[in-house]
C-alpha cells in the first residue's frame, strides 16, 4: 500500500496544496488532475522522494519512504516530464542500463530478448543502435517508456506519459497500464488527455489551489 499523509507543498511562497492525503492499493489506477501550474509535477516528485513536502509524509507498506529509500526505490518506477534517458547511449544501451540498475539480468538472451521486445512495443525496433541524441523528442520519450515493459516495480509514478505519443502509442500504453493494475500493480499518473478506452476504474484526485480556482 502506498500512502500520502497530510502533504503540503509551497513553491515561491505559494501553497500549491495542503492537507493532501490518499492511499493507493494494489490494482488501482489513479490520475492526478489539475490545471497548468496546479502542482501535479511537484506532487509526483514528492511522492517519488525527489523532493520534500513542507509538511506530511509518504509511506510505502506503512513505513515512511525516507526511512527506507533503497527498498522503496526498488519498488518504484518514476518517469518524469523529461525523458530521463542518457543521450550518449543508444536505445539498447539505455534499456540495458535500466535493467542493470533495477537488479535484473542483462546478459544472455533473456535480457536481450526483453529489450528487443520492449523496443518493438514502443515502435523502435530498428533504432536499437541509434544514440538517443539523434532521436526526435517523441522517440526519446518512447525509449524512456520502453522501461515500463522491463519494469518489475509494483508502483509506477508517471508524469505525463502520453505526451508526444501518437494515437496508436497511447492505446498501447493504456493497455499496459491496465495490465499492470490487473496484475496487482499500482499506476499513478498525470495527463491532460482523456484516458479513452480504459476498461477499469480510474480514481481521480484533483489539485486545486485558491490562486487557481
Ligand atoms: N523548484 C521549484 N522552485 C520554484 N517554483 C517551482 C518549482 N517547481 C515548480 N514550481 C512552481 O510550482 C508551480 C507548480 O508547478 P508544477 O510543475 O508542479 O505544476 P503542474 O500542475 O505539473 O503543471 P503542468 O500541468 O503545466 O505541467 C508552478 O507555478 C511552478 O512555477
Amino acid at each position: 500500500m502506498f500512502e500520502a499523509l497530510n502533504l503540503s507543498c509551497v513553491r515561491d511562497e505559494r501553497t500549491l496544496f495542503s492537507g493532501l492525503s490518499f492511499t493507493i492499493e494494489p490494482g488501482e489506477m489513479v490520475q492526478i488532475e489539475g490545471r497548468n501550474g496546479a502542482g501535479k509535477t511537484s506532487l509526483l516528485r514528492i511522492l517519488a522522494g525527489l523532493s520534500s513536502p513542507e509538511v506530511g509524509e509518504v509511506r510505502w507498506q506503512g513505513v515512511n519512504t525516507r526511512r527506507q529509500r533503497d527498498v522503496f526505490h526498488q519498488q518504484l518506477l518514476y518517469l518524469g516530464h523529461h525523458p530521463g534517458v542518457k543521450s550518449v547511449l543508444t536505445a539498447y544501451e539505455n534499456l540495458a542500463f535500466y535493467l542493470s540498475i533495477s537488479g535484473q539480468s542483462v546478459n544472455g538472451t533473456t535480457g536481450a530478448d526483453a529489450i528487443y521486445q520492449a523496443l518493438e512495443n514502443v515502435g523502435l525496433l530498428g533504432y536499437e543502435d541509434v544514440t538517443v541524441a539523434q532521436m526526435s523528442a517523441g522517440q526519446q520519450r518512447r525509449v524512456a517508456l520502453a522501461r515500463l515493459w522491463l519494469s518489475e516495480a509494483p508502483l509506477w509514478i508517471l508524469d505525463e506519459p502520453l505526451t508526444a505519443i501518437d494515437k496508436q502509442g497511447v492505446a498501447t500504453l493504456i493497455e499496459l497500464f491496465e495490465q499492470h493494475a490487473q496484475q496487482g500493480g499500482m499506476v499513478l499518473l498525470t495527463t491532460h488527455q482523456d484516458l479513452q478506452g480504459v476498461n477499469r476504474d480510474v480514481r481521480k484526485i484533483r489539485l486545486t489551489s485558491a490562486e487557481l480556482a
